[in-house]
């Protein structure tokens, strides 16, 4: 925020340079009106000189708006060209973290602070930096105003109480602080649950359970209003306690000031200037009041946000990486074990294989046993220990990031697709992809022939905003995605599961011709992915508990074996 501020410091600069000037100008006003009255108690007031004050008035009232509308103009455009970057910078900063981040923290949590948190901050910013110049200069201008035109006794005495908001701010700051976070907290959750609800929005129609969530979501709502009651009573005390104390300055000048006035120690004119003046601060003073909320919950908002982009990501390039632009393919893994950060649990142990550049290495093996992790560790998704995986003989904790995930095609399980046309899915990692290559690949993909039944063909949006493709269509739009990488490496994460045997094997038969000289990592549950593979590693328990091909793994009788009878009897496979 320091580093905007002083980006920003001529904008801002001007900004209150426009309001002080405002100020100036507004406090001739009780001036002008005292001059009026005591010209009038003495009958000098002609036609003339009516028409003249009538004027002097007029024209501060044009001066004020328009000094005080530039200020304000410029703050609130600076305001929002922050709210906008730290917005861009949040999004930017998440991008650049690691997996193992989003495990601990939660996708509605995280848009809570783009949203509230940021907006607080903004406004704190724009709205509190023009108040709070209003405010302050406003009341340095009245008081030197009452100074030299009126009283200095008058005006000491009168402002007594007001000398008590330092005391109130110091004594109410941190609670207001504190209450305001607790809010935002509050918010998180919430917004963290409706995330996560609505996604599952499908299972809960399907299980009935809308009225189990409404409740659960109620239950978040109280929370919320719980904390915000808690918050607004301390704000509200605060903020009254404020124009309380105007009050009693008010009543104090009343007092002193017409005991004065009637005793002729000042003149009418003078006691009138100076009742408008004060009349003048005490809306600054309740706005300070406002102000120092503002402040309080900003700075609540700053300290989660501080929290959030301090966070480093886990997975980065060494000092000394290595660019590898034109990575052969070559495979090489000697895996003592691996674990997840944050878990006891050995996931992979004692895997060890190699794969020359053109060969297709088949991964199978029961749910759990560790095949996805094989490849969060490929592609760095987790780091591996060093020493254990080399891709062209390079141990890949030494090879630049960007040129490892470049060199690899990665299709997901879950084949997830973006909400916009298939086009811009298929050419997601080729931006600069033509038309025919974005229809090669989908041809490829054996996906084609379903898009252009399709009104929109290529450009059909896909997602919330348009079409919902089967899981089979999403998984060979997925593949197309990784197809036109044309990366020497690719690796299918089970992403042939919802497709139907015949179109399999005509997809599996196209792999095989476009991906000659390129490596293959083939992850399956069913096996008849991966009969043609130059090698099948049957992984059990994070361990390769067989290897070879198809026909060795038959004839050894063991798990691949057993999976392969089961699925044969399921499927009716035949080789
Ligand atoms: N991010 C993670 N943190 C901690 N443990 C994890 C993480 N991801 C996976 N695991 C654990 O690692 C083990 C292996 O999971 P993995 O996803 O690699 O299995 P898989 O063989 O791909 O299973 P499936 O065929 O069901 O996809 C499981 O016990 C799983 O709970």
């Amino acid at each position: 925020m320091r580093q905007y501020l002083i980006t920003k410091k001529w904008s801002y600069t001007t900004a209150i340079f426009s309001i002080i000037l405002s100020e100036i100008v507004s406090v001739q006003f009780p001036h002008v009106l005292g001059e009026f009255t005591d010209a009038l108690s003495r009958g000098a007031l002609t036609s003339v000189l009516i028409a003249h004050y009538a004027f002097e008035l007029l024209v501060i009232g044009i001066l004020y708006v328009l000094l005080y509308g530039v200020g304000q103009m410029l703050n609130g455009r600076s305001g929002r060209i922050f709210e906008y970057q730290l917005r861009k910078r949040l999004f930017e900063h998440w991008e650049s973290l690691s997996t193992d981040y989003y495990q601990q923290r939660s996708i509605g949590d995280l848009l809570n602070h783009a949203m509230n948190d940021v907006r607080a901050v903004r406004e704190a910013l724009s709205g509190g930096a023009n108040i709070l110049t209003n405010a302050v200069f406003l009341l340095l201008a009245t008081l030197y105003m009452t100074f030299t035109t009126i009283s200095v006794q008058l005006t000491f005495i009168s402002m007594i109480p007001i000398l008590l908001v330092p005391v109130l701010v110091v004594w109410f700051g941190p609670k207001i602080r504190t209450a305001s976070r607790e809010v935002q907290e509050a918010l998180s959750a919430m917004a963290e649950f409706t995330e996560e609800s609505l996604s599952a929005v499908r299972l809960i129609k399907a299980t009935a359970s809308e009225e189990v969530e409404a409740q659960r979501f109620s239950r978040k709502v109280q929370e919320i209003v719980k904390r915000q009651m808690h918050m607004v009573k301390r704000s509200a005390i605060f903020q009254s306690s404020i124009p309380l104390l105007g009050s009693l300055s008010f009543s104090i000048a009343l007092l002193y000031g017409g005991l004065l006035t009637v005793s002729h120690k000042i003149l009418l004119g003078q006691f009138v200037a100076f009742t408008l003046y004060l009349a003048m601060i005490i809306t600054p003073l309740q706005q300070i009041g406002f102000v120092i909320n503002n402040f309080q919950r900003a700075s609540a908002s700053l300290a989660r946000l501080r929290v959030l982009l301090s966070a480093r990501p886990s997975v980065v390039d060494s000092k000394t990486a290595i660019s590898l632009p034109h990575v052969q393919g070559a495979i090489e893994v000697k895996l003592d074990f691996f674990r997840y950060p944050n878990s006891e649990h050995k996931v992979l142990e004692g895997i060890a294989f190699s794969v020359q550049p053109g060969q297709t290495i088949g991964i199978v093996g029961r749910t759990g046993a560790g095949k996805t992790t094989l490849a969060n560790l490929l592609l760095r998704v987790f780091d591996p220990p060093r020493g254990a995986i080399f891709i062209d003989g390079v141990d890949i904790r030494d090879v630049v990031l960007r040129d490892l995930r470049t060199a690899i095609a990665y299709v997901p399980q879950d084949g997830f697709l973006f909400s916009t046309t298939i086009a811009e899915n298929i050419g997601f990692a080729k931006a600069e992809a033509t038309p025919s290559e974005l229809m090669q690949a989908a041809k490829d993909a054996m996906v084609y022939e379903e898009i252009v039944r399709f009104k929109e063909g290529m450009n059909t949006q896909i997602g919330e905003r348009g079409v919902t493709l089967s899981g089979g269509q999403k998984q060979r739009v997925a593949i197309a995605r990784a197809l036109i990488k044309n990366a020497p490496i690719m690796i299918l994460d089970d992403s042939l599961s919802a497709v139907d045997m015949n179109t399999e094997k005509m997809l599996i038969t196209r792999l095989k011709q476009l991906r000659t000289k390129k490596t293959t990592l083939i992850i399956a549950h069913r096996l008849s992915a991966v009969f043609h593979a130059d090698q099948i590693l049957v992984l059990d328990e994070g361990r390769i508990v067989e290897r070879g091909t198809h026909e060795e793994l038959l004839q050894r009788f063991g798990i691949y074996r057993t999976l392969y009878d089961l699925q044969q009897g399921e499927q009716g496979v035949t080789v």
